[in-house]
């Protein structure tokens, strides 16, 4: 191998590189303004996806050509788009409201510098190339004062989040105020453990947060039960509560950012429940504003029905009739007025378009009170997608069969639920590209983890190029620091939208694997432990459940039923083979079973080809278990990946599940 260059020049390229890149992102930014200006002159809608998906597609098409992952380059332009889009949004917007456009904004906001609002607010000022002078606050009803008394020109309301829902006390506040809502903006919330630097985890004995991350942490710190959690008004309060402490055994909940502002070390990351956990703020001010007919607009109102039956209901079908869509319904009680209702309604339109101010009409008609409180551009940017086909990374399954699942016609019971005869329906289980029940046959890949991080970010690739949609992840109790690798391995499987499921073999473990997984399989030696059944239908995610190797078809729907019991309803059942009277073979696939378990029952079928049929007969058993009705097959993945492109999971598992979704 030849010497390479020395690391300091290869640097240096690369740093000069990344300057090009800004000044080429830069460039395109004023591009984009500049097609804002025409918009303006034309009329025309900011957002056209069918350009977006040809430049997508094309982009992906030429960074294959130079060695780029479809992946990689589709999520770098869904970004540089969504800037984009709200570049766009905030220019039209500013010209179509010029008493806005200002120097600076001084804005009102829960908390200290670092706090979450601090952040969503200083991104709303950096957008619109304002400076921001901030007014931490105590409580929301001081950041609605300071704004109608003239302190501030905007205030920052935290109103929902993805992990714990929406914030009650911003929507009560909602209520008695005169401001209307100008704006919406979404922040990423990356909770992290943050402490004084040199700190670790095992150090930690109190934490301090806002009982809005503590929620939001909720499943992380219930595995730290030796966690002294002190609630706080603010997150910035907590990053202060732990400098002033200048010790080792303390730490706040906040994000990095944040916490840098405070001089603490990120020493956990990624605390909340939800891989994704954003969280949405309205942005309100004295006074309304106007949304340009290009970009797309939300209305908030709140009304009160009465106690009609029905009236609800009726108010509703309003919006139905004129076309509209409602992307929120919350009610709060109405102080003074017990068991009444106020209903929080935010409906994407226009209040000046004629479905909406025809809809408002017949509403006031059928309420007891109704005010707008507000009409703003929408900031969620919806990337556009491409389909697996266009990334070329997976099988067309548009022309996949469409398996029709058995109808029985016996009445469901009244109350007991049953996974045996008890509705027609079969359970639709979706998650990512995983849709089970609904027809499609899907593939799942069985993988043990490793030691090595790396290799499984490849195994990721070469799995989701082959066409699978999710991995069941085995050995979870044969490897050394299993969280911290188990939680890598979801990360690099997510990277590549595979859904993670973990096959649990012992009961102790699941504490700590179910917070990290999307779905888990409790595996056939367990199929028995009522305990454990009970525990995995207290949760509220999907659980596949493998039949026992000695279970006979109604144990393990009796299994299946102490599962359902206890709430969880999305259960899938698992067939990976049945013991024969040749004791030295291995288990055999019960095909008749499988076929017993579509008639009888509406729990999905997956079959586990892993145990009991040989790689050669994989392809034409796989034919057979989809001809049957079977809803996804389970194929082994160990020791198949290798590092070059022809590997087998690539190369066989490929051409198989490409034939399948075919026929
Ligand atoms: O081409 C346009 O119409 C643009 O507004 C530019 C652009 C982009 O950034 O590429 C942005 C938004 C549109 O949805 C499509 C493309």
């Amino acid at each position: 191998m030849n010497k390479p260059q020395a690391l300091n020049q290869t640097r240096q390229e690369i740093t000069s590189l990344d300057n090009d890149l800004l000044e080429l992102l830069a460039k395109r930014r004023s591009l984009s303004l500049e097609v804002a200006k025409s918009k303006e002159v034309d009329v025309r809608p900011i957002r056209d996806t069918q350009r977006e998906k040809e430049l997508l597609e094309r982009l992906v098409k030429q960074g294959r050509e130079k060695g780029l992952d479809a992946h990689y380059v589709l999520s770098l332009y869904q970004g540089i788009i969504e800037d984009s889009v709200l570049n766009q949004q905030a220019y039209l917007h500013g010209r179509a409201n010029p008493e806005t456009q200002k120097q600076q904004y001084c804005i009102a906001y829960l908390g200290a510098r670092g706090s979450y609002s601090y952040l969503a607010a200083n991104r709303y000022c950096q957008r619109r190339q304002v400076e921001m002078l901030d007014l931490g606050c105590q409580s929301f009803d001081e950041i609605v004062h300071s704004v109608e008394s003239g302190h501030a020109d905007y205030g920052f309301l935290p109103i929902e989040n993805t992990s714990s829902g929406s914030i009650n006390e911003v929507y009560d506040v909602l209520q008695h105020t005169s401001l209307s809502i100008v704006g919406e903006t979404t922040i990423e919330v990356g909770h992290c453990l943050l402490a004084k630097q040199g700190s670790r985890s095992n150090d930690i004995k109190t934490v301090y947060a806002h009982p809005q991350p503590i929620s939001q942490c909720s499943r992380f710190l219930g595995l730290h039960p030796e966690f002294k959690l002190e609630y706080c008004s603010s997150s910035a309060e907590a990053m202060e509560k732990v400098l002033q402490a200048d010790c080792h055994s303390v730490a706040a909940i906040g994000s990095a950012e944040g916490g840098a502002l405070y001089q603490l070390e990120a020493i956990e990351k990624g605390l909340a429940n939800q891989n994704i956990n954003q969280s949405r703020f309205i942005v309100v001010a004295r006074k309304s504003v106007a949304v340009p007919s290009q970009l797309p607009a939300k209305c908030t109102l709140i009304m009160a029905t009465g106690q009609k039956p029905g009236a609800l209901v009726e108010a509703l079908l309003v919006l139905k009739a004129h076309d509209l869509n409602m992307s929120k319904l919350e009610s709060r009680p109405i102080p003074g007025t017990p068991w009444e209702e106020m209903f929080y309604l935010d409906i994407d339109a226009n209040l000046a378009s004629d479905n909406m101010q025809a809809a408002l009409v017949e509403i006031e008609r059928i309420t007891r009170f109704i005010k707008v409180l507000g009409c703003y551009p929408c900031e969620t940017v919806k990337p556009t997608q491409l389909s697996n086909s266009q990334l070329m990374i997976e099988p067309d399954t548009s022309k996949a069969d469409v398996t029709e699942p058995l109808q029985n016609d016996l009445e469901a019971p009244a109350q007991r639920r049953s996974a045996k005869e008890y509705k027609q329906q079969a359970t639709e289980i979706v998650d990512r590209q995983l849709s089970i029940g609904s027809g499609n046959f899907n593939a799942l890949a069985q993988l043990t983890l490793g030691n090595d991080v790396e290799v499984m970010g490849q195994q990721a690739k070469l799995i989701k190029e082959a066409g699978y949609q999710a991995v069941i992840i085995q050995g979870l109790n044969q490897v050394a620091e299993m969280p911290q690798k188990l939680r890598a391995l979801c990360h690099a499987l997510h990277q590549f939208d595979l859904v993670a499921i973990a096959k649990i073999e012992q009961q102790p473990d699941i504490g700590k694997i179910a917070p990290v997984v999307d779905m888990l399989q409790v595996c056939g030696k367990q199929m028995f432990n009522q305990d454990l059944l009970s525990l995995v239908g207290s949760l509220h995610i999907p659980v596949i459940l493998e039949r026992n190797t000695m279970a006979s078809i109604d144990e393990l729907l009796k299994s299946a039923d102490i599962v359902l019991e206890q709430g969880n309803q999305q259960v899938l059942l698992c067939e990976s083979g049945i013991r024969t009277f040749d004791q030295s073979a291995k288990p055999a696939l019960d095909l008749a079973g499988i076929i017993e378990l579509k008639r009888i029952s509406h729990l999905p079928v997956v079959a586990n080809l892993s145990y009991a049929v040989e790689l050669v007969s994989f392809e034409c058993q796989t034919q057979a278990l989809k001809s049957l009705g079977a809803d996804a097959i389970v194929l082994p993945v160990d020791g198949t990946a290798t590092h070059n492109e022809s590997g087998l999971i690539q190369g066989q598992h490929g051409k198989l599940l490409r034939q399948l979704h075919q026929n």
